[in-house]
């Protein structure tokens, strides 16, 4: 059909002699039937043509057939019979006008674009398999630093699976391809002739859905893990090192070069080549901005919407996970750029109702939980309907960024980061911070409930064994990072094939991960990458990963988690909120009582130990560390309460002891007092509230009742509390200090200080430090509390 048009379109403008215009694709159209000649003899002869021509084409037609049923002798017939349609077509084709336009104006500017994207990369840098259509036209480009993820939607099929045969159109635009004989011209859209990386095994089904996903709307889009690729500068070791660098980064594709070794004569000349395509790609320049408002930016408003959302940082030792996440103080990374820009939102909405924000920050050290707030034992893992919770992980109700900061510089002081060969700062753990965000707002008559989750995580490095230091420490760390890394792996591989059981019980990680990758959840990845050849084993497993990761599907993230509870009205309500009002007021002064009492004792106990420095003041149980593992031993080296000390060296020992327990004390004062402000500002709260509603008990007595009057109720907002820290995300302002019985201790390791992205902490081990440390701003928080600062539910 498209070929009688054509010979229609030809015959028209170009004459009638089906022979000439077959006969060159150069050949002029003759004129000789343009001018002067009569209309009727044109139109006969025009028929004339147009018969001629569709006889050819019949006679080709059946020459195709009978060539198609006799397959056999196909070699030799078969290429006569392609050459002799293509000879037909590119006559016709270059004599048609209209075809040339369409391919000048709509592919053609494509081309060109595609052409000069490869035109950055060597040719024989590109493996020959490869070499299928890898960028699809350009008009989703990187979007600027103000885009948002949703710009990112899902590429369009060919686009995402550059490393797959696509379009035949696209081929035929692309220069490359003509050198490439391997790929088929016939329309094979969905079948994946060619991966680049194909380690994982048959996933050949799996992208025909990813791009039946992809080729779709945004919202489609939103299903699916997002994954960026950062790509870090070279670094200077690497630069002396004489490395060169093997990948570069264009628009949204990171192509891969593999250089051969100088010393492999035999393969000394060959240059082999990968090509993927991500959502979006960072190359070296990229600021840490850029990078959070592409990835992270709309998470942050889904979490205020009451969605959750999880980044997580993905790749080798050494290729800036940690600069990604964290940063530096003059580059601060994703993590800081998150809580600020979520505090900055709720301040922006605060009218709107009541937010609060609660953080936690756990390690996975040696596949064991710890909480990075207030180190002490390893806590277990337990699942509820909720999904995967550390028993007994403090959540710290948190009222502005700068709180947030100190909490985040002192959790990081507390991860285990050690140098090796390849990094000098090298986390040894996964460090997950989670934000919680929930808003209560009264909507009519309803109060209405949202709780949002962001979960921020910097994976340690996979390493391989000679990067790391063998047999040692960091060579057990190193197998217990590679294997809870290969327990991700197992979880992606499982979830894109679609398997029904996904391995999550494989590792601490996976465990914690199983929300963020199976669940209802936002999800992204960034994976970091390095340009030295020398890690070039390491960045292609890293992007293998990344392009997997990007076919797995998350579940529909549409309803955000709201509850809506009716507010009661009766006045025996009233009467019930007034007295749990006064009984909570009366726990509140006992903590107080309480934790003044626990000061006294350990001021007596540092007393104690200045005017008798020879005797070592028995620790206190809920300051003792145990010492089973070797990191433990280490902090208790520190304390010197864990191994005896050498008579000579006691006197010294037992002063460094004194110290410590001053130190702890003026930590523990610094709390108190904190939380006796706290606990004050809170009691003005209820009784200002208790108040209000004595007030209003006596006018309505007073006044003359009407129906409709309504009350937010503290039993209601009991039940909507109950809900929530039942389920472990969230407790109440009184459970804020809690944590697990012997974190005490730890807290003198919360010393803040330090402004490099490593510091030294005392007990030699490396530790980070850089968050930004702004002056703590004095005043009322701009956060209100749920439930008790807003009254205006009364109408
Ligand atoms: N985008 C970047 N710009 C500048 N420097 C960077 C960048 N990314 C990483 N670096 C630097 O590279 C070094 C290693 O980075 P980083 O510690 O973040 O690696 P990592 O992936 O977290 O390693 P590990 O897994 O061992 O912890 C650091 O000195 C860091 O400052």
């Amino acid at each position: 059909m498209p070929v009688a048009t054509r010979s229609r379109i030809t015959a028209a403008c170009g004459g009638g002699d089906g022979a000439q215009a077959r006969g060159s694709a150069s050949a002029a159209p003759a004129p000789r039937h343009d001018a002067g000649a009569p209309r009727e003899g044109a139109a006969s002869h025009h028929h004339h043509g147009l018969k001629e021509k569709m006889r050819a084409l019949t006679l080709l037609y059946e020459q195709h057939k009978q060539q198609l049923a006799a397959s056999q002798a196909g070699g030799a017939a078969a290429r006569q019979h392609r050459r002799s349609i293509r000879s037909l077509n590119a006559a016709e084709v270059v004599n048609d006008e209209n075809a040339k336009n369409a391919e000048e104006g709509e592919g053609g500017e494509v081309a060109m674009r595609r052409h000069d994207a490869f035109a950055l990369v060597p040719e024989t840098a590109v493996l020959r398999e490869n070499v299928a259509p890898p960028a699809p036209p350009l008009a989703r480009r990187v979007p600027s630093k103000d885009s948002h993820v949703v710009v990112f939607a899902r590429p369009a099929e060919s686009q995402e699976k550059g490393n797959v045969v696509g379009r035949a159109g696209n081929a035929m635009s692309c220069p490359i391809k003509k050198a490439v004989p391997a790929i088929p011209v016939l329309p094979v859209l969905p079948v994946p002739a060619a991966r680049k990386l194909s380690l994982g095994g048959a996933v050949g089904g799996k992208f025909k859905a990813a791009g039946e996903v992809g080729a779709g709307s945004a919202e489609a889009a939103e299903n699916r893990i997002l994954v960026f690729v950062r790509l870090r500068p070279m670094s200077r070791k690497e630069k002396e090192a004489g490395s060169r660098s093997c990948v570069k980064i264009v628009n949204k594709e990171v192509y891969l070069t593999e250089y051969a070794s100088e010393n492999d004569y035999l393969r000394l000349k060959r240059v082999r080549g990968r090509h993927f395509c991500f959502d979006s790609a960072f190359p070296d320049p990229t600021t840490q901005a850029e990078v959070y408002s592409t990835s992270t930016a709309d998470l942050v408003e889904g979490v205020l919407q009451g969605r959750n959302g999880t980044v997580f940082c993905y790749g080798a030792t050494g290729a800036g996970k940690t600069y990604t996440m964290l940063g530096t103080m003059e580059n601060p990374g994703v993590m800081v750029l998150a809580i600020k820009d979520l505090f900055s939102k709720v301040r922006q909405r605060s009218h709107d109702g009541n937010h609060s924000i609660q953080l936690s920050y756990l390690e996975v050290y040696n596949e064991t939980v710890r909480d990075l707030l207030s180190p002490g034992r390893p806590l277990h893992l337990r699942e509820d309907k909720q999904g995967t919770v550390a028993a007994g992980l403090t959540q710290y109700r948190a009222y502005s960024t700068d709180e947030v900061m100190k909490l985040l510089q002192q959790g990081n002081k507390n991860r285990t980061t050690e140098p090796t060969r390849v990094n000098e700062t090298s986390s040894r753990s996964h460090a997950i911070l989670q934000v919680v965000v929930e808003y209560r707002s009264m909507d009519g008559v309803n109060i209405v409930t949202r709780v949002g989750k962001l979960s921020l995580i910097d994976l340690a490095g996979s390493e391989r064994a000679l990067a790391t230091d063998q047999r040692t420490q960091r060579s057990i760390e190193g197998a217990n990072i590679n294997r809870s890394l290969l327990a991700l792996s197992s979880c992606i591989n499982a979830l894109v094939e679609g398997k029904k059981h996904i391995p999550y019980r494989n590792s601490k990680l996976t465990q914690l991960l199983k929300d963020s990758l199976g669940g209802s959840c936002n999800t992204v990845m960034i994976a970091n990458i390095s340009p030295s050849n020398l890690s070039f084993g390491e960045t292609q497993n890293t992007l293998h990963w990344a392009d997997r990761a990007k076919e797995i599907k998350t579940k529909a993230i549409t309803i955000a988690n709201e509850e809506v509870l009716n507010v009661p009205d009766s006045e025996t309500d009233q009467a019930k909120l007034l007295l749990e009002l006064q009984k909570e007021n009366s726990v509140l002064r006992e903590q107080l009582v309480k934790q003044q009492q626990k000061l006294l004792t350990v001021q007596a106990q540092s007393l104690a130990s200045n005017t008798s420095p020879q005797q070592s003041p028995a620790p206190s149980s809920h300051i003792s560390t145990p010492c089973s593992t070797q990191r433990k031993v280490k902090r208790s080296i520190m304390a010197g309460n864990c191994f005896s000390t050498p008579d000579s060296k006691r006197p010294a020992a037992d002063n460094a002891q004194v110290r410590e327990l001053q130190r702890k004390v003026k930590t523990l004062e610094a709390d108190i007092e904190k939380m006796k402000k706290e606990h004050i500002l809170q009691l003005k709260q209820k009784d200002e509230f208790i108040r209000d509603l004595i007030n209003r008990k006596a006018s309505n007595y007073c006044e003359e009742a009407t129906g409709d009057r309504r009350v937010v109720t503290r039993a209601s907002l009991r039940k909507a509390q109950k809900d929530v820290s039942a389920a472990g995300e969230l407790k109440s302002p009184s459970h804020r200090f809690t944590s697990p019985a012997p974190t005490a201790k730890k807290r003198t390791f919360w010393d803040i200080g330090g402004n490099s992205p490593s510091v030294l902490a005392s007990n030699g081990r490396k530790t980070r430090s850089h968050v930004a440390t702004e002056t703590p701003k004095k005043g009322p928080s701009m956060l209100l509390q749920p439930g008790f600062a807003r009254q205006r539910a009364f109408h």
